[in-house]
């Protein structure tokens, strides 16, 4: 074959070639999707409301369900074909309605008991002195402080922390009931300062872990209870809230007692007129501290009683009126809704000083819950931690505090008349590392 032969045998399958790809090329554009219409859809634009919050469309749109059955299919949101059989509307039919006609409940005037002396009941001289009464009552904290603070104090003493021992030292602060997020933040700042102030010993351990806590209960929040007379000589008025059984009662009675043995006049308002035991229990406490006790009619109005009690301390000129409330249940939005109202009338005599919720440390996460449900009805100024002698939880006291962003005023150790200390975070944080 000649060279010039040759030549055209490649100019020729050159040319096939060349024709083959322009075809091709031609076809795999026809059979390409374009997806530029979609991309240039405009995207609905979110906004900022007022809060500051963006809003925007969700990236996963709801889609209309096709289900006929009103049941969830398989995988979520599953839907049926549009074809199927859909259920026709059917008539149900409803019972009558019933109405029921509120009573209006009669409600004779509140009467006022004078305290009786009572034989076997403590004087009022031997009420104890409320100073470092945190301190003396250390060994009411015992249960706490085996968990927390003979634990913690096991662990930082012993030198050189591995991973195990900061999980310990996290497992120990989260059973004692302080939190995950105060916890988180205890761990994180004394992992930072054992380094570095090079603590080596058992006693720095213990100051650190000391000053950290005592951080975390945030001293500097006023814990003074509202309860000295006004100016212009009106009483103080303190309401004390919480649910059945927590200690609103005995709270009361206590603190009647240590404000009468400071030299002050207090009348008690019993508007726990749901349990007349109740009614009983604080007038007891009101003839052992010398304090009359206005009650009403069993099933009254709690706002009238707490009205009466009010007007009739502003009538005799005593320094404090402390009313004790129904225990209510935080679920029920009804007796909530009272609560607000018992605030409500007072307000119409005089301020409300204080509004203590009383929690009992015992309960843990529940107390937490049932403070949020108050603080929302009523605007808290002071916690009172009851039964904190029965709790190894005593940690409880940094959640409440944290949630809440109200100081614990008072705790509870015990069911004696003299068991309420006023909480002071450093005493309290020497009582639990013993
Ligand atoms: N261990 C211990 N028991 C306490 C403390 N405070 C109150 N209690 C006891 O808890 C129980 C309930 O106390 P109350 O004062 O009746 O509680 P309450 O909240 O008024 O209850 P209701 O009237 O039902 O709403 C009583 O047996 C008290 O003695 C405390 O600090 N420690």
């Amino acid at each position: 074959m000649s060279t010039s032969s040759l030549i055209w045998i490649v100019v020729a399958v050159v040319a096939v070639l060349a024709v083959a790809l322009v075809v091709g090329v031609v076809l795999a554009r026809r059979r390409r999707i374009s997806l530029t219409d979609q991309e240039e859809t405009p995207k609905a634009t979110g906004y900022k409301a007022g809060s500051g919050i963006t809003f925007a469309p969700s990236d996963h749109p709801v889609a209309e369900r096709t289900e006929v059955d009103g049941q969830p299919g398989v995988g979520d949101d599953a839907a049926v074909p549009r074809d199927s059989v859909k259920r026709p509307l059917v008539d149900v039919a409803l019972p009558d309605a019933v109405v029921v006609e509120p009573k209006a409940p009669e409600v004779p005037e509140p009467e006022v008991t004078e305290p009786e002396p009572i034989e076997d009941e403590p004087a009022l001289d031997d009420i104890e002195p409320t100073a470092g009464r945190l301190e003396r009552l250390r060994g009411r904290l015992s249960r706490s402080r085996s968990t927390l603070g003979t634990g913690l104090l096991g662990l930082l003493g012993a030198g050189d922390l591995d991973e195990d021992s900061w999980t310990e030292v996290e497992d120990t602060l989260l059973l004692a009931d302080l939190g995950a997020a105060t916890t988180m933040e205890i761990v994180e700042k004394l992992r930072a300062e054992i380094v570095s102030r090079g603590v080596r010993s058992a006693e720095q351990a213990r100051a650190l872990l000391r000053e950290v806590l005592v951080e975390k209960l945030r001293p500097e929040l006023d814990r003074s209870v509202h309860a000295l007379p006004h100016a212009e000589g009106k009483p103080a008025v303190a309401l004390v809230v919480g649910v059945n059984g927590v200690g609103k009662t005995t709270t009361t009675g206590k603190l009647a007692r240590v404000l009468v043995a400071d030299g002050r006049t207090v009348l008690l308002g019993a508007a726990d007129t749901f349990r007349a035991a109740a009614a009983d229990q604080l007038q007891t406490w009101g003839a052992r501290v010398g304090a009359d006790t206005v009650r009403g009619p069993e099933n009254g109005d709690p706002a009238s009683v707490a009205f009466d009690s009010v007007k009739r301390g502003i009538d005799l000129g005593v320094d404090t009126v402390l009313i004790d409330t129904a225990g209510r249940l935080h679920t029920k939005t009804g007796l909530m809704d009272e609560l607000g109202k018992v605030k409500r009338v007072v307000e119409k005599l005089t301020v409300v000083d204080e509004v203590l919720l009383v929690l009992d440390a015992t309960t843990g996460q529940n107390g937490l819950t049932q403070a949020r449900v108050f603080a929302d009805v009523v605007a808290i100024t002071g916690i009172v931690l009851t039964k904190l002698d029965g709790t190894a939880k005593g940690g409880i006291v940094f959640q409440v505090q944290r949630e809440l962003g109200v100081p614990v005023k008072l705790v509870g150790l015990g069911e004696g008349a003299d068991d309420l200390a006023p909480f002071e975070p450093g005493a309290f944080v020497d009582a639990l590392l013993g």
